[in-house]
């Protein structure tokens, strides 16, 4: 796990930009960092990847294989999108055929229409945008970390960039992106920190509009059968209980659901219906897993 203890930055002898920042990036997060201009993102974010150290604190447990997209892209002079693809590629240990394979892959996915051998400098911003996204991803990252990723995108890209997040969190990376837009961050993060006058706050875990927040799990009591009692709101991921005539409700985050499932199952608890607030089919999936 990626931990910021009691970070601070000033540039110079400036203000401080950040002030005693905690921060934990779990592997498989998907965090946003939301904050107005010149509240520090770009300044966090650079600090989790490495490239500024912080003035005070540290920053430890931080993976090999991180992909970053600053918000600002400068391409150099002359090189092509996809020759520049595939010298970032073998830099990252890809071979060359490897590299220029995967540039190629990534490209036709962000349909970046023409400009593949044109100098990286006469693209224009969406473009390049959308070569930085995919030099961040021709290694599979541990971390991908993005500064305001979907500015300059157009809306075809917004899709597969969802898509590329979506792939890491699943293959165990972790994501963290800045936007300053609440909406971007409640359909794409599933936690999110805010930063304002150098502070950063946790704003609490997944979105209730996220692909993937919370679950609903109706328990029953399954005729001729006497579960054992259960303490369901001890249980990690259960926000709420209630109980509904003889059924029990609960609201469990979504990455905790399987687990409490499991311990009902366990427990000869009957499971009425799973609902997630989005993502339902999977939730379903889940549950014929468990019983088997
Ligand atoms: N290399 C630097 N040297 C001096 N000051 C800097 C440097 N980088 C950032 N700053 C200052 O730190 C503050 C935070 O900047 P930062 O770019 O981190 O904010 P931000 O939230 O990403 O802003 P934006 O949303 O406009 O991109 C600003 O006042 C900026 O001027």
């Amino acid at each position: 796990m990626l931990r910021c203890e009691a970070v601070g930055k000033r540039y110079g002898g400036g203000r401080w930009v950040l002030r005693d920042v905690n921060m934990d990036v779990a592997m498989g997060d998907v965090l946003a960092v939301v904050g107005s201009n010149g509240s520090g993102k770009s300044t966090l974010l650079r600090i989790l990847v490495g490239l500024s150290q912080p003035t005070t604190g540290s920053v430890s447990g931080r993976p090999s294989r991180i992909g970053y997209v600053p918000d600002r892209f400068t391409g150099h002079d002359r090189i092509s999108a996809i020759g520049y693809l595939t010298h970032m590629g073998r830099i990252r240990g890809l071979s060359g055929s490897a590299a220029r394979a995967r540039g190629h892959h990534l490209l036709e996915r962000l349909s970046l229409v023409g400009g593949w051998e044109a100098p990286l400098r006469t693209l224009s911003k969406g473009k390049a945008q959308k070569v930085a996204l995919a030099q961040a991803l021709l290694v599979q990252p541990e971390l991908l970390v993005l500064d305001e990723p979907w500015s300059g995108l157009d809306a075809s890209a917004h899709g597969v960039l969802a898509e590329f997040i979506d792939e890491v969190a699943a293959q165990g990376g972790a994501v963290v992106f800045t936007d300053h837009r609440e909406a971007i961050t409640e359909t794409h993060a599933r936690g999110s920190y805010t930063i304002s006058d150098g502070r950063v706050t946790s704003r609490g875990g997944r979105h209730a509009g996220s692909r993937t927040s919370m679950v609903e799990l109706v328990l029953t009591v399954p005729p001729g059968v006497m579960p054992i009692a259960v303490n369901w709101s001890v249980l990690p991921g259960v926000t709420e209980t209630a109980q509904r005539g003889g059924e029990v409700v609960l609201r469990v985050a979504r990455e905790h659901s399987d687990a409490v499932l499991l311990t009902a199952l366990q427990h000869r608890w009957s499971v009425a219906s799973v609902a997630g607030t989005a993502d339902e089919r999977s939730c379903r999936a889940d549950v014929r897993e468990t019983a088997r």
